[in-house]
């Protein structure tokens, strides 16, 4: 099912927690909801599930608007972060619950429960309450519970914060073989962007209750709409500066800068895996000297000053990170930048809407 949300605002007490949202997910499209804490991800999850009112705004499920349904009318599964099962009650009956409420047949209970048992690799532990269980299992009963009475939409709310770093793993490919497998529409929300990146076909990217970037994995990593996405979704070197004689001036580094208004505000990212370190020579364009190196297990994290006294970071291989030590003089290739700036002129109408233009990075030689 198709879902589509236009000009949703919410209100709490006076605060505008979330602002004039619009974006439509497709069908068996599984989409992340990321951002930091208090973004506004939750509320607008709720919202969709009926459990949280709208200020203002439509929302249409499968075409249909349901904005003015009660939840159990709109065919959502929902998992909360903390599992909420029903401690009193064993595993089949939590899987149940949805199917008894609806007065469903009790063979046809069982067989959907035992269905569900094994799709979730549960056989065996029907009998057992919650607290018999591990968090991973727990989980598991909390997804078969939502996916029993079966939802066009799956909606999950951090599923897999409560687990630990092994297990959020193996929970993660479960949650992708079932959305193929069953051929749902899922949102789940996170704040750990590997984790968006790498089971969502698109994410959301939200930034104090606005939508900043609603893109694929690799449109939200190689071309984000603003400065916020670039660094929540990566590492970034980051340089505030100005528009002099057409280049974006960040000392050194001189970006050329199409179209832009002279003296106009810029904001400059580069991305460490964009930065190339090479031997040092005399007639390189831009030079730096290493201040520290981290071994991060796959990679090396070097940090350099460039003439002039501006930082910046590279992340290199394994094998070229040895080599590099403290000290050490070396030259500077520069492979991608990416440009934002808020100026509004009609010439400069694609960056009035703040999205990033990639320009190759080019050395001054005056300026060395
Ligand atoms: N019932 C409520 N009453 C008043 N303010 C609320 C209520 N629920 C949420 N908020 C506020 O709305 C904003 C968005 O909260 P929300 O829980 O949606 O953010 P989030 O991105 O999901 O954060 P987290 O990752 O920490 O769960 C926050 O400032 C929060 O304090």
């Amino acid at each position: 099912m198709s879902i589509e949300v236009k000009n949703l605002i919410k209100n709490f007490h006076n605060t505008e927690v979330l602002k004039n949202i619009t974006f439509q997910i497709e069908e068996e499209e599984m989409t992340a909801f990321l951002g930091p804490s208090g973004s506004g991800k939750t509320t607008l999850l709720r919202i969709i599930a009926g459990l949280e009112q709208p200020s203002a705004g439509e929302i249409y499920i499968g075409g249909e608007r349901v904005d003015h349904l009660p939840p159990q009318r709109r065919g959502i599964g929902f998992v909360f972060q903390n599992y909420a099962l029903f401690k009193h009650m064993t595993v089949f009956d939590n899987i149940a619950f949805g199917l008894k409420i609806r007065k469903r047949k009790n063979e046809i209970i069982g067989c959907k429960v035992f269905e569900l048992l094994e799709k979730m690799a549960l056989q065996g532990l029907e009998n057992r309450y919650p607290h018999q269980l591990s968090g991973g299992q727990q989980q598991r009963v909390a997804l078969a519970r939502a996916l029993a009475s079966e939802p066009k939409l799956l909606l999950l709310d951090e599923p897999f914060a409560a687990v630990d770093a092994k297990l959020r793993k193996e929970l993660r490919q479960w949650i992708v073989k079932l959305h193929e497998e069953m051929k749902l529409t899922s949102i789940f929300v996170t704040h750990d962007q590997q984790e968006a990146l790498e089971v969502a076909d698109r994410v959301a990217v939200f930034n104090q209750g606005k939508l900043e970037h609603f893109g694929t994995p690799r449109e939200i990593y190689h071309r984000p709409a603003t400065p916020f996405v670039a660094s929540f979704v990566g590492d970034v070197n980051y340089y505030q500066t100005k528009i002099k004689g057409g280049y974006a001036d960040v000392g050194p580094i001189q970006i050329k800068a199409y179209r832009l208004v002279e003296g106009s505000d810029v904001e400059v990212v580069i991305r460490p895996e964009d930065v190339r370190i090479e031997p040092y020579h005399d007639r390189a364009d831009l030079k730096a000297q290493v201040k520290q190196t981290t071994f991060l297990g796959d990679f090396f994290k070097v940090e350099m000053v460039l003439t002039g006294d501006k930082t910046i970071t590279a992340t290199v291989s394994k094998e070229q990170g040895w080599v590099i030590q403290p000290q050490d003089w070396v030259s500077l290739r520069i492979l991608s930048t990416k440009l934002f700036t808020k100026e509004r002129t009609p010439a400069l109408e694609l960056f009035h809407q703040r999205r990033p233009v990639e320009e190759l990075a080019k050395t001054a030689d005056a300026s060395l």
